[in-house]
């Protein structure tokens, strides 16, 4: 499945971006929420996204990079999240979280920055609907992808099929029409593109490329 991340759209636009994800033929629409504290960005809040949500049935994909995102969830669930994500880096108590997030019957997931080992995280495994592991440090679009982390998607498909685990693995950070063979080889479900889809002139062919579809 592909995600356009809207943080790569003209924010003066956000309704447009919804239109070109929708004619794209991509399947969730990503949502990239920034703190300034535990990335060195800012993005949009809990309001941005419920203005947005009568605006598409996609499914939404919210992914908090923010410090103590359990006090944040509910404003997010309220949004109209369909995924909630967060860093496992910034929650100590990432299961009480997952639970939580599950008894408002919405998907959880867990993420992981570049530093962070899958070993970190494989107590998780069993409670999450999805794990998103960055492929760049995160905070900015438009870097490049860090090929080790790919690894990392190759350790979670081999643990869910041993644990038997039901969770997709999203990929994010520079994934375009060079990477994205890469990301999918290595066994990625989900991939998370900004800057490469909204600069693409052709939105459905790049998506089309990205599911293997055809070339751009
Ligand atoms: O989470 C993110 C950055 O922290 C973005 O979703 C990600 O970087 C996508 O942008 P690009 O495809 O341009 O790398």
């Amino acid at each position: 499945m592909i995600a356009p991340s809207i943080l790569s759209a003209d924010f003066s636009n956000l309704k447009q971006a919804l239109n070109d994800i929708h004619a794209s033929g991509a399947d969730w629409v990503h949502l990239d929420v920034m703190d300034g504290h535990f990335v060195p960005n800012l993005t949009f809040g809990p309001k941005m996204i419920h203005d947005l949500r009568p605006h598409s049935g996609k499914t939404f994909d919210v992914h908090l990079m923010v410090d103590n995102p359990g006090e944040l969830a509910d404003e997010y669930i309220k949004a109209g999240a369909d995924y909630l994500v967060f860093h496992s880096e910034a929650e100590i108590h990432s299961h009480r979280l997952l639970q939580y997030i599950h008894s408002r019957n919405i998907k959880a997931g867990i993420s992981i920055v570049p530093s962070t080992s899958v070993a970190s995280v494989k107590e998780l495994l069993p409670f999450i609907d999805q794990i998103l592991v960055m492929s760049v440090n995160p905070g900015f679009g438009g870097q490049s992808l860090i090929p080790q982390c790919l690894d990392k998607i190759r350790q979670l498909v081999e643990l869910r099929k041993t644990g038997g685990y039901d969770y997709l693995i999203s990929v994010d950070g520079g994934i375009n029409s060079r990477t994205a063979a890469d990301a999918v080889a290595a066994g990625a479900d989900v991939l998370v593109s900004g800057s490469a889809f909204f600069t693409s002139q052709d939105k459905a062919g790049f998506v089309s490329s990205l599911k293997g579809e055809k070339r751009v």
